[in-house]
C-alpha cells in the first residue's frame, strides 16, 4: 500500500512504515503526478483536494490532520468514490485555550477582568463547547448561538446572531467555513453584523478567515463598533490583509489549533481511519504521542499577582507569536509549519496554589 503524506503532520514520520511505503511531499509538491499511485493521503488544511489533484488517480482515501475540512472537494470524492475523514474534535482545546489566552491577554491590558462579562460564541460545536466549559469557569456569562442545532435540539438554550450582536462584550465565531446552504457561514461577520454591535465587544475569528469579511471587519474596527480583534484566521491565508494586522489587538498564524496534544490527536486520527479503512494493524501507534513539557511543574510560591494568568501563559502565550507575524508577515506559513508546538493545561502539575485557586486550577483542566 502506498501513503503519501504532508511532510509537515507531526509525529507522523516512521510510524506507518512498518505497513506502507510512504511517500512525503511540502504542501507544493501534491500534484497529479507525485499522488497518482497513492491508495491514501495523509493531509493539512493548506493541501487541496480538489478534482484536479485527484482526477485519475488511485486515491481512495484522504485523512486529514484538521477538524476542517474545506480544503477537500468533497462534493468530487463522493462523486468519484473517494472516502474522506477529518479528525473531529482533535483540537478543540487547543483553540479554546487559545481564545481564554487571548481573552485574558486583553483583560489584563484594560485592566478589565474577564469574570462578569459576557461571550457570545457563534457555533457551538467541539470548539465551542469547549470555549463554553473555559469561560464559565472564568465566571463569564455565556450566549450560544447554533441554528443548526437549535433546528435538530429545540431552541432553548441558544439564541439569535443578532441577541449576540447586541447583548455580548464578546464574540467569538467557531463555525465551519460553508459558502452554500441556509446556513452559510461565509461572511457571517459581515457589515450588517457588525452594524448591530451596541457593547463595543471583542472580536474573535479562529475559524477559518472568510467567516468574517475582511473590509467590514477593519470598518468596524475603525469606527468604534468593536474595540478588539483577535484575529487566527484569515482571509486569503497566507497573503493576509496587512492593515488588518495592524488593526488586530492579537494577530496569529492560524495557530489557534496547534497544540501539540491537538496535533498528536490529529495525526493520531488519520493513523486510525487508515487502520479501519484498509483492514490494518499499525503497532507503532502508540509512538504518537505529544512530548513533556521541559519544565511540567508550575510553583506559584513566588508569582504575587494574576497567578492564574501566570500558568496559563506558561502554557500558551499569544504575544509571542503575535509579535513574529508582525514582524514577518510574509512568514506566515513558515511560522506554521515551523511551529514550537505548546502543550495544553493538562500537562502542567500546579504547585502552592490557594485552595481557591485549586478548584479554578481544576476546571481549567492542570494538574
Ligand atoms: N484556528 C484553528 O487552528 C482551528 C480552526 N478550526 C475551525 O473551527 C471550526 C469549528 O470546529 P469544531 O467546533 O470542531 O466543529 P464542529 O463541527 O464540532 O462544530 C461547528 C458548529 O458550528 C455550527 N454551525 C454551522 N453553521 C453555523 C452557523 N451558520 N451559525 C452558527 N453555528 C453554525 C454547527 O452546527 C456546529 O455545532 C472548524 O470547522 C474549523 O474551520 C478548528 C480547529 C482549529
Ligand atoms: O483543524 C483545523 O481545522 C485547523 O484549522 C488546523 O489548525 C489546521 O492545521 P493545519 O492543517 O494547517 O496544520
Amino acid at each position: 500500500m502506498k501513503i503519501v503524506a504532508d511532510n509537515t503532520v507531526p509525529y507522523l514520520k516512521g510510524v506507518a512504515e512498518p505497513i506502507a511505503d510512504v511517500k512525503y511531499l511540502n504542501s507544493n509538491e501534491f500534484t497529479p503526478s507525485t499522488i497518482h499511485d497513492a491508495d491514501a493521503l495523509i493531509v493539512r488544511s493548506i493541501d487541496k483536494c480538489t478534482r484536479e489533484l485527484l482526477e485519475g488517480s488511485r486515491v481512495r482515501l484522504i485523512t486529514t490532520a484538521t477538524i476542517g475540512f474545506d480544503h477537500i472537494d468533497i462534493k468530487y470524492c463522493d462523486e468519484a468514490g473517494i472516502t474522506w475523514k477529518n479528525a473531529p474534535g482533535c483540537n478543540a482545546v487547543s483553540v479554546a485555550q487559545y481564545v481564554l489566552s487571548s481573552l485574558i491577554t486583553i483583560g489584563l491590558r484594560r485592566n478589565e477582568p474577564l469574570e462578569g462579562k459576557t461571550i457570545g460564541i457563534v457555533g457551538v460545536g467541539h470548539v465551542g463547547k469547549e470555549l463554553e466549559k473555559l469561560c464559565a469557569s472564568y465566571g463569564m456569562h455565556v450566549l450560544r448561538n447554533d441554528p443548526p442545532r437549535a433546528e435538530k435540539e429545540g431552541e432553548a438554550g441558544f439564541v439569535s446572531l443578532d441577541t449576540i450582536a447586541e447583548e455580548a462584550d464578546i464574540i467569538s465565531f467557531h463555525t465551519p467555513l460553508t459558502k452554500e446552504g441556509r446556513f452559510a457561514t461565509r461572511h457571517l461577520a459581515s457589515e450588517a453584523f457588525f452594524n448591530q454591535t451596541r457593547k463595543k465587544p471583542w472580536f474573535v475569528n479562529a475559524s477559518r478567515g472568510a467567516v468574517h469579511d475582511t473590509p467590514a471587519l477593519m470598518n468596524a474596527l475603525k469606527s468604534g463598533k468593536i474595540s478588539e480583534a483577535v484575529i487566527d484566521c484569515w482571509e486569503n491565508e497566507p497573503a493576509i490583509d496587512r492593515e488588518l494586522i495592524s488593526l488586530a489587538t492579537i494577530a496569529t498564524p492560524h495557530i489557534a489549533g496547534f497544540s501539540a496534544d491537538g496535533k498528536a490527536n490529529g495525526t493520531r486520527t488519520c493513523l486510525e481511519n487508515i487502520e479501519r479503512f484498509f483492514g490494518l494493524k499499525i503497532e507503532k501507534m502508540k509512538e504518537v504521542v505529544p512530548p513533556v513539557p521541559a519544565d511540567p511543574v508550575i510553583d506559584l510560591d513566588n508569582v504575587t499577582e494574576h497567578r492564574i494568568e501566570h500558568a496559563i501563559f506558561r502554557s500558551f502565550d499569544p504575544l509571542a507569536v503575535d509579535k513574529a507575524l508582525r514582524e514577518t508577515p510574509d512568514k506566515f506559513e513558515w511560522f506554521r509549519s515551523n511551529y514550537n508546538h505548546p502543550r495544553e493545561f493538562t500537562a502542567y502539575t500546579i504547585k502552592n496554589a490557594t485552595a481557591e485557586e485549586r478548584s479554578l486550577f481544576d476546571k481549567l483542566g492542570f494538574k
